[in-house]
């Protein structure tokens, strides 16, 4: 982050200040090609994996993008969004968050930009200094700072700021405890208890991370847990009626734990059979929440006599959208009108 002087506003009296609301990214078709490209380019980032690269890039282009891009293309392939504004469900939701954040943010120009793939974030911070705008502020959307996630966002943005002079750039590093966030996560769990009756059970699932990353400091599974007690504050629930797991396993070594399978099954072992998951750790539904979740996890929860019901993300909810225009507002009063 940088505090610089207040710059003058734009002399055409168009916005020179531009908000740009960061994603994780995804694949630009459901094809094995673009599953593969989309994987090389994430999995190649130091901060995703750490491993040297003597044993990770043959290990990298030689068994896992060779086995893993055709059976993870069939399932984006499950849950594409069809039509002109479709996509993949990341992209989607993401694109449709931005034009939600823009209407309530009519000062500033709202772009939405991805880690990982397109719209590239690096090229995208680019465009805009080519169109103008001289001043930053970037919203990695993920609510828990993670050095695997938000420091590789933070990456890509030092690296621009370095090389344009002038410019001021901001970035909200995480929203985990942000009133008006937990306070709009609790009204989606609210709402959908009320359309549909309360479950016996909420499980919140994050998506998981190396033990190691945790172990070495990185404050992500501190700030999941507060996230979740805060939301079940939030909706009075008591310690029984909630736990927190963590999803979406990869490669071999420990991971933060339970994990959201387990936790399933000892669920289902206890006699507990409906089952309410949300995951406050995704801004906008995606592979990990509508396949991982909504579809595999669900079946194999029926399968153990139960009934999972999937509560969305916050996608482009105005409640969410007004959550985080407030959240800029009051982090960067001098830049967010
Ligand atoms: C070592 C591997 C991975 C780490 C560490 C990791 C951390 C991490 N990821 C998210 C959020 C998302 N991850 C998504 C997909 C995804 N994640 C990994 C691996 C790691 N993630 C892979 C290989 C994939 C791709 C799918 C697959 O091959 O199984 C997504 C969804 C993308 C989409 O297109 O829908 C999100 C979002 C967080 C928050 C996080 C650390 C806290
Ligand atoms: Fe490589
Ligand atoms: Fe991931």
């Amino acid at each position: 982050m940088t505090d610089t002087a207040p710059l003058p506003a734009s002399p055409l009296g168009l916005p020179d200040t531009a908000l740009v609301v960061v994603n994780l990214g995804t694949p630009d078709a459901a094809t094995p090609a673009a599953v593969r490209r989309y994987l090389a380019e994430f999995l190649h980032d130091h901060r995703v994996v750490d491993m040297t690269r003597w044993l990770w890039c043959p290990l990298l282009h030689f068994v896992i993008l060779p086995l893993r891009s055709r059976p993870v293309a069939h399932k984006y392939a499950s849950i594409w969004i069809d039509g002109a504004d479709g996509g993949s469900p990341l992209a989607v939701h993401t694109r449709r968050l931005a034009r939600a954040l823009q209407a309530e943010l009519p000062g500033l120009r709202v772009v939405d930009a991805m880690r990982y793939g397109q719209p590239s974030l690096a090229d995208t911070l680019e465009r805009l200094r080519s169109d103008g705008i001289r001043r930053f502020v970037v919203l990695p959307l993920y609510p828990q700072y993670s050095t695997s996630t938000t420091a590789s966002v933070a990456d890509v943005v030092d690296r621009f700021r370095a090389g344009a002079p002038g410019c001021e750039l901001r970035m909200l590093e995480d929203y985990h405890l942000d009133p008006g966030w937990v306070g709009a996560v609790a009204d989606a769990i609210g709402s959908h208890r009320e359309r549909e009756g309360a479950g016996d059970h909420l499980l919140m699932s994050f998506h998981g991370l190396p033990q190691r990353f945790v172990d070495r400091g990185d404050p992500y599974q501190a700030q999941c847990e507060a996230s979740a007690a805060a939301v079940a504050a939030a909706l009075g629930l008591p310690p029984d009626a909630w736990s927190l797991s963590y999803q979406s396993r990869f490669g071999r070594e420990q991971w933060l734990s339970p994990s959201t399978e387990d936790t399933l099954r000892a669920l289902a072992a206890r006699g507990v059979t409906r089952v309410d998951v949300v995951a406050p750790g995704f801004a906008v539904d995606c592979i990990e929440t509508l396949e991982e979740i909504a579809m595999m996890l669900a079946e194999g929860f029926a399968a153990q006599g139960g009934q999972l019901r999937y509560i969305p993300c916050l996608n482009a909810d105005a409640r969410h959208a007004r959550a985080l225009a407030s959240l800029l507002r009051a982090s960067f009063p001098d830049a967010v009108a």
